[in-house]
């Protein structure tokens, strides 16, 4: 009998391939339906090649083998012909349990991890595979130092998940570290990050919330998102611990009691919420892993077949990795969604060896007030890791940078408290830092708009490495870019580029702090150097002035302010000095009778030799910047301005008519000195509170205008 239309699905060889008939159809010639007793009928058929069986015990014969029948089924429905093993919950509880409190700021994280802090709720998942990960590192690292302590040191390494349909239940399963009571009341009792309240205040002014996830030490926790119970088996992988079983509802509290008959390490099961039953599907939770947790270096089993790849990309050869395995690493190391902008991969066998992958991301958090990043750098020392988010392997300041670093000249038992301590670290970091600086440098010159992306929302580290960083000067100052009279915001300029343009008799590199463009473009301390066609870096906040001052010499060249004395120095060079209106005593008569005047403001009066169209101007004075860095570290001291030296453009028709004034009409005359005064310590950025000059101004008005 062939086979026909009246029944959709078939089992395979193997006893559970689903396959659609409409597939089956099309696939296999000729089927025959029999019953277990005609068998040996259709078996002297010369045709049937492959007995096929389905769920009832009917049996179906094909013309092909079993071979090109699975040939011919697509992988997605061959999976399902695997024979599944689901974890079952075989440990049984012994003795009374112990009921606890979950610690108060707990209590409200819990809440909100639950409700709301994941957007994408499936991330709980590669939250307690990174545990199990994290804790079979442990007993790796265990194997090596202090071996004969492990229990039951024969178990495998490996996570293993299983989904049950029926009872909603997912559990992961590992081999790892385990906990003891005392373990398990402190690391899920309480939140492991001390600054938990001012977590919950970050939590609650930040509305990208996934991105904090991993931050904090919230990871387990995630899981109460999807469960509305959960269990966990756990026996420390200490030679002679006992097996516990602690259990929360997540509501206020937790169990803990004694179990017999748990393995070593770690086993979670959780029951779900009815929103979240689809990870108890297999396939949900397969897309899931292979999303996210692919890198896992641990092999990963779920219902008993294998699901990722084990590849440690930094061992790898360069030009085997594609863009894609790039991106999926550095989304497994930083538990991000972004593309990283760069990845440096980079070996080398002498003087040290050094196997390392490193990530640039294409964004921080920082900005966002979020609190200081971690460090992003795994070490390893032969593929086994010595400490996740390895202090002191990268300085602080390029603590944006993601990576894994493999060297085998690193002893297993470095102390992990100290390694930044540690000699053979210090120089490994050297050689590191040395090639991600050289290798961000190589990329801005492959595609500078690329790169000033990258710079324009990294750079304040770049820039915290030049003040706390001291070596690395020249190769960070190179990095950076700026905004000049000779270059704007969006195509900024490096300090080569500048050094390019200088002219010939240019010695120093000039910048000029102001609040913006325009402020820049119109001060009398710009005028000068626009007319020598002199380029000037603009500089619109503290930091970049605090830099550039740091800097101090960039290659040869001297990096001063355009208000400095060597800048005079350089405006005056070649100079032609200009025929004066008023003569020499005339000239000295003003200027002693103004520093009278307003001597309150003055230390010193002098006529300019700098091309300005102000009447006045203050020279060498001290940094604005500083004042009001000084101002905010002491919020309650009265910061008293110091005297100025004030130059005066001689021939300027204010100075000239002012000059007139001061005799004929004297009050008129003090009235406009102290009002030139202040216009010149205003263009310096020096007044404080321009508030203070209006009533002056209104006299002054009053004065124009009842003549
Ligand atoms: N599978 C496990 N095996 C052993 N210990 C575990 C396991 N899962 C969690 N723990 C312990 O519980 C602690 C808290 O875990 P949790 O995931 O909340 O934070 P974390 O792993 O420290 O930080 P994060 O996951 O945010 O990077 C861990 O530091 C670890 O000590």
């Amino acid at each position: 009998m062939f086979l026909q239309r009246g029944f959709s699905r078939l089992l395979s060889k193997s006893n559970n391939l689903l396959l659609s008939y409409n597939k089956f159809n099309s696939n296999v010639n000729k089927l025959s339906l029999l019953s277990s007793n005609n068998v040996n009928l259709i078996k002297s058929n010369n045709n049937v090649k492959s007995i096929i069986q389905n769920n009832n015990n009917n049996r179906f014969y094909s013309t092909k083998s079993a071979a090109e029948v699975d040939d011919e089924i697509p992988p997605e429905e061959n999976d399902k012909t695997k024979t599944d093993q689901l974890i079952e919950e075989t440990e049984k509880v012994i003795g009374l349990s112990e009921k606890h409190d979950f610690q108060t700021e707990t209590q409200k994280i819990l809440h909100i991890v639950a409700e709301s802090l994941y957007t994408e709720k499936e991330v709980f998942i590669r939250e307690l595979i990174s545990n199990s990960s994290d804790a079979m590192e442990k007993v790796k690292h265990m194997q090596l130092t202090s071996a004969s302590e492990i229990q039951d040191p024969e178990i495998p390494f490996e996570v293993k998940i299983s989904t049950d349909e029926d009872k909603k239940t997912l559990i992961i399963q590992d081999s790892g570290i385990g906990m003891s009571r005392e373990e398990m009341i402190k690391n899920l009792g309480k939140i492991g990050y001390s600054g938990s309240k001012e977590f919950l205040q970050k939590l609650g002014e930040q509305t990208d919330k996934a991105s904090i996830i991993g931050q904090f030490g919230v990871g387990f926790y995630s899981c109460f998102m999807v469960g509305h119970q959960i269990k966990i088996y756990t026996k420390s992988a200490k030679k002679g611990s006992k097996g516990y079983l602690w259990e929360s509802d997540g509501s206020g509290s937790y169990q803990i009691s004694e179990a017999d008959g748990v393995q070593r390490g770690t086993k979670i099961i959780i029951h779900l919420k009815p929103n979240a039953y689809e990870y108890s599907k297999k396939q949900s939770v397969e897309n899931i892993i292979k999303k996210y947790s692919n890198f896992v270096g641990f092999p990963i089993y779920l219902n008993g077949h294998s699901v990722n790849t084990i590849r440690p990309l930094w061992t790898m050869n360069k030009n085997a990795i594609t863009a894609e395995e790039h991106k999926e690493f550095y989304q497994f190391l930083s538990k991000s969604y972004d593309t990283p902008t760069y990845n440096i991969h980079f070996s080398t066998d002498s003087p040290l060896s050094i196997r390392s992958i490193f990530y640039i991301p294409s964004q921080h958090m920082e900005k966002y007030g979020m609190g200081r990043m971690e460090p992003g750098v795994s070490l390893f020392s032969r593929r086994v890791l010595i400490q996740q988010k390895a202090q002191g392997i990268l300085p602080d300041w390029m603590r944006f940078v993601r990576g894994v670093v493999d060297s085998e000249d690193i002893p297993l038992n470095v102390s992990r408290e100290h390694l930044q301590d540690n000699g053979l670290i210090q120089r490994i970091s050297q050689v590191l830092v040395k090639r991600i600086l050289k290798n961000l440098d190589e990329e801005s010159k492959k595609d500078p708009i690329k790169f000033n992306k990258f710079m324009s929302e990294f750079q304040g580290f770049f820039k915290e490495g030049i003040i706390t960083d001291f070596k690395w000067k020249d190769e960070i100052s190179r990095l950076l870019r700026f905004e000049s009279s000779k270059s704007t915001e969006d195509s900024p300029c490096s300090l080569d580029d500048y050094v390019k343009r200088m002219k010939p008799d240019q010695k120093q590199i000039y910048f000029m702090p102001a609040t913006s463009r325009n402020v820049a473009e119109t001060s009398p301390y710009f005028e000068p150097f626009q007319l020598k066609d002199v380029e000037v870096i603009f500089t619109y906040n503290s930091l970049d002035e605090f830099v550039l001052t740091n800097i101090g010499h960039y290659g040869d060249k001297k990096v001063v302010s355009v208000e400095s004395k060597e800048a005079e120095e350089f405006l005056n060079q070649n100079q032609e000095k200009k025929q004066d209106t008023l003569s020499k005593e005339q000239i000295d008569g003003f200027l002693s009778w103004i520093q009278e005047a307003v001597a309150d403001k003055l230390s010193g009066a002098s006529p300019t030799q700098r091309s300005i169209s102000a009447p006045a101007i203050v020279v060498d004075h001290e940094s604005a910047t500083f004042r009001r860095m000084m101002k905010m570290m002491e919020p309650n001291k009265q910061h008293q301005m110091a005297k100025q030296q004030v130059e005066f453009n001689m021939n300027h028709p204010i100075i000239l008519k002012l000059n007139s004034t001061r005799e004929q009409n004297p009050e008129v005359a003090q009235l406009v000195a102290e009002q030139i005064i202040d216009n010149a310590l205003i263009t310096a950025g020096l007044f404080d509170d321009t508030r203070e000059i209006i009533p002056r101004l209104n006299k002054i008005l009053d004065k124009v205008l009842t003549k």
